[in-house]
């Protein structure tokens, strides 16, 4: 049995990487140059990526953490694992927003803080300082509305908030899950105008980074409740103090802790658990390990970041799978290599995202030879950059 290495980074859920079967060797003997990495939030930049390397599943929704672009010039397939952390996202975030309302944690500390026979007492004399408010009927802004945000917004509907949603690029199969009561908005200053309280749940990109900032803080009312669990670069902090400074934002709950924002009474900071729950962290691994698996197997890629889906059914003795440029004409100069070899090819398929492609060739030829042959001129060639061969099993 063909057996593949896949090297894990961060705490991988164990059930779930069971998912990849018996031809995975997890951490192994050639976990320095493996065919995959099953990463969560290990930062890879600055990192060489080994020779053997194929495929990095990230287990988990962000992948600022991985260098997309080198790795698709070395036709490295990214993946992550959409939605499979979302909801545990969600219910951190309406707990958030509870907590906001509320204040439970600096009243919790309060009464920690009492001491004597007569605390039932010190507590309803002091109580008053912690009465909060309801969220019931306030406006509630959702930036990024794909797995996470779009729960969110469905949910704080239910609670009985108005909810309003910006997202300018979401997809289809996402908008149709969204509640028809969430009024969603064309311009992000809407959002900024209008919300009591505002969540964002944006992959960070050159065009999210400091959405929160000076201008965003300047366009909002009083006693606004930032949350954040998608990236602590979403928001530039020195806006942030001096809007909070200003009475603008009366608190700003975040996952992701930098050392200025400790220790600071309006704000309060989470050791980025947003998607740390059991249930969560196995649905990332499952996801992550059939990905891995069904990649190295069969050469088809679901949920990858940087090329496009593609899957074919293979039926044929042998798969060539081919990282190349997206230069015209390729995939006619692919066949005409093929016929040049002789062998028929019984299915072709070539997708392409950006500047790269990826083609799947099946082969009428149960020659491994002649199979080999032809991969290794194809390897040799300009504008492939990845080949690799898969026998029908
Ligand atoms: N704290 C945690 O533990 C945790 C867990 C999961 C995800 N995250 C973070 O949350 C992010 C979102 O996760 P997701 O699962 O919802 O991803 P997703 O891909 O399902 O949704 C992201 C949405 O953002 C939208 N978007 C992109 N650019 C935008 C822009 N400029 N303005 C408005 N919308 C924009 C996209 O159209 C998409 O609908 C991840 O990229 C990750 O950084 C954090
Ligand atoms: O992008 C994600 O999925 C989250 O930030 C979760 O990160 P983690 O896997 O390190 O908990």
């Amino acid at each position: 049995m063909t057996t593949f290495s896949v090297k894990t980074y961060n705490n991988i859920n164990k059930i779930g990487l069971r998912e990849l079967g018996n031809a995975f060797q997890i951490d192994g003997d050639h976990k320095d140059n493996p065919d995959a990495y099953i990463i969560r939030s290990e930062n890879l930049h600055g990192t060489d990526f080994p020779e053997n390397l194929k495929a990095i599943a990230r287990a988990g929704a962000g992948t600022n953490n991985i260098p997309i672009d080198e790795a698709t010039a070395k036709g490295i397939v990214v993946f992550n694992t959409p939605g499979a952390n979302a909801n545990a996202v969600k219910e951190a975030v309406i707990a958030s927003t509870l907590m906001s309302a509320r204040d439970y944690i600096a009243a919790n500390e309060w009464v920690n803080g009492l001491t004597g026979d007569d605390v039932p007492k010190q507590v309803e004399a002091g109580k008053k300082q912690f009465a909060g408010s309801e969220i019931t009927g306030k406006n509630f802004g959702v930036i990024g509305l794909g797995a996470i945000g779009g729960r969110i917004a469905n949910d704080a509907y239910r609670l009985g908030m108005h909810v309003y949603g910006y997202d300018p690029y979401v997809s289809i199969e996402t908008a149709w899950n969204i509640s028809s009561h969430v009024r969603r908005v064309n311009d992000i200053k809407d959002i900024f105008r209008n919300c009591d309280y505002i969540t964002i749940h944006v992959p960070l990109t050159d065009e999210t980074k400091a959405t929160f900032n000076r201008e965003a803080f300047d366009l909002m009312g009083k006693d606004v409740t930032i949350i954040n669990f998608a990236r602590g670069e979403l928001v530039d902090n020195d806006a942030l103090f001096d809007a909070i400074e200003t009475g603008v934002v009366k608190r700003y709950i975040t996952d992701f802790g930098t050392e200025d924002l400790l220790n600071q009474e309006n704000i309060t900071v989470l050791p980025h658990v947003g998607g740390s729950t059991e249930e969560a962290e196995l649905n990332c691994a499952i996801m992550a390990g059939q990905t891995i698996r069904r990649f190295m197997k069969t050469g088809e890629i679901i949920n990858s970041v940087n090329f496009p889906n593609v899957k074919q059914d293979l039926t044929s003795p042998f798969r060539i799978t081919l990282i190349n440029s997206n230069v015209p004409n390729i995939v006619a100069r692919i066949s005409t290599r093929v016929s040049e070899a002789g062998i028929n090819i019984s299915n072709i398929i070539n997708r392409s995202k950006g500047d790269h492609a990826y083609t799947l060739l099946d082969l009428d030829e149960s020659d491994e030879a002649k199979v080999k042959a032809l991969a290794a001129e194809f390897d040799s060639s300009d504008n492939i950059v990845k080949v690799r061969i898969i026998k029908k099993s």
